[in-house]
């Protein structure tokens, strides 16, 4: 977990370095609408790695899908830690849910 929070302070700096020098300079130059769509690339290859890929392709995929993520969270100005709470919330729920089927 720590890897993705360094990524994300690192992209967050990236964000206004030249776009000659870093790639995530060089999608925020193109705009939301990039890297948006970079994104769902990144998620479409990973779906074809799973389905006819080896597991180092899917690693690879997988990786790309996470960066382009966190960029795209960035640019909407959307930490890690909003996502990751809500992930713990659900948890939180189901945990809740599972207690009360138990008791039933
Ligand atoms: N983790 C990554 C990372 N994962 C994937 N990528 C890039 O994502 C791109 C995806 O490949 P594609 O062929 O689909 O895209 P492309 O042809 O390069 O670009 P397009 O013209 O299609 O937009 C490649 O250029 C990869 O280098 C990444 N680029 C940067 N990082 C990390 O992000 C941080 C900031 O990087 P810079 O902004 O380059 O300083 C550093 O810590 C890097 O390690």
């Amino acid at each position: 977990m720590d890897t993705l929070f360094r990524l994300e302070a690192t992209i967050a700096q990236r964000l206004t370095a030249s776009p000659e020098e870093s790639y995530v300079a060089k999608l925020h130059a193109k705009g939301l609408n990039k890297i948006a769509q970079k994104f769902g690339e990144e998620a479409t290859e990973a779906v074809i790695a799973a389905l006819a890929g080896d597991e180092a392709e899917l690693v690879g995929e997988a990786a790309d899908v996470l960066f382009h993520l966190i960029v795209l969270l960035a640019e909407k100005g959307v930490r890690l830690e909003q996502v990751l709470a809500e992930l713990d919330r659900r948890e939180g729920l189901s945990g809740l849910a599972e207690k009360a089927s138990r008791s039933e």
